[in-house]
């Protein structure tokens, strides 16, 4: 149980509109602490159903979810937002960073949202995450005058502020080409080997599955292989 990252047991979802629809279907897996998953299947098999299921920000299914030990199902949303703070990193195929606002702005603000650690503090942690992503030049830059790798990369620097112990991405490199898509596997690697972070991405790329410590393929619903 110690290494442990994540466990879900028979979990369904249905969604009822505009009827009943059995999305997900008796779906059990563990994933271990320090592993590199990537989850696949057809295009509306439920991959971003079940992700968003596992990341706490949808409640509304059967079965129970544990992260990190604690379980989560049934928890007040209160509760699994603080918990998503602090053991979570989101990264998305389109970043959703402000614009305007610098790179370094960016990578900052869930940091200051925490209020956990001094502004020099965050400021030290962003910067170390912006070396790490290979971005350390680009700091100061308004996001919007990045390129698209380079904006995909200040997004992971971002989810990495609070120091999450899971790291999920719905297909984090659908919108890079071959060559930033390398570069953010490689990252995810060295997070995954060098830091014991764990991370689900959600992938419509055979190689970058291919190339993960392990596939959860989804058909239907059901979890036709691990
Ligand atoms: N809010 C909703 N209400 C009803 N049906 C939904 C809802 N959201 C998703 N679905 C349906 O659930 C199924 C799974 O959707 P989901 O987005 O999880 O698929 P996916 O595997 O992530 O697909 P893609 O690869 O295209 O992103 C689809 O048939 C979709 O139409």
């Amino acid at each position: 149980m110690e290494n442990l990252a994540l466990s879900v047991k028979e979990l369904n979802k249905y969604f009822y509109d505009p009827q009943t629809f059995h999305v997900l279907k008796d779906i059990s897996f563990d994933i271990k602490k320090g592993e590199f998953l990537a989850l696949t299947g057809k295009s509306g098999s439920g991959k971003s159903t079940l992700l968003y299921i596992l990341s706490t920000m949808d409640t509304a299914y059967e079965g129970s979810l544990t992260i990190n030990g604690t379980t989560l199902t049934g928890k007040a949303q209160n509760e699994l937002a603080a918990f998503r703070n602090e053991h979570i990193g989101f990264v998305f195929q389109f970043h959703y960073l402000l614009p305007e606002f610098s790179a370094l702005d960016n990578v900052m603000l869930p940091a200051l949202k925490l209020e956990k650690k001094t502004m020099e503090e965050i400021e030290e942690k962003a910067m170390a995450n912006l070396k790490l992503l290979g971005l350390e030049d680009q700091a100061l830059k308004p996001a919007n005058k990045l390129s698209g790798g380079q904006q995909q990369r200040v997004a992971i620097a971002r989810a990495l502020i609070n120091e999450p112990t899971i790291i999920m991405g719905d297909e984090p490199t659908g919108n890079l080409d071959s060559k930033n898509t390398q570069i953010v596997f490689d990252i995810f690697r060295e997070l995954a080997v060098e830091r014991g972070q764990t991370i689900i991405a959600v992938t419509h790329d055979d190689d970058f599955a291919a190339n993960c410590d392990r596939v959860l393929e989804l058909m239907d619903g059901k979890l036709i292989h691990q």
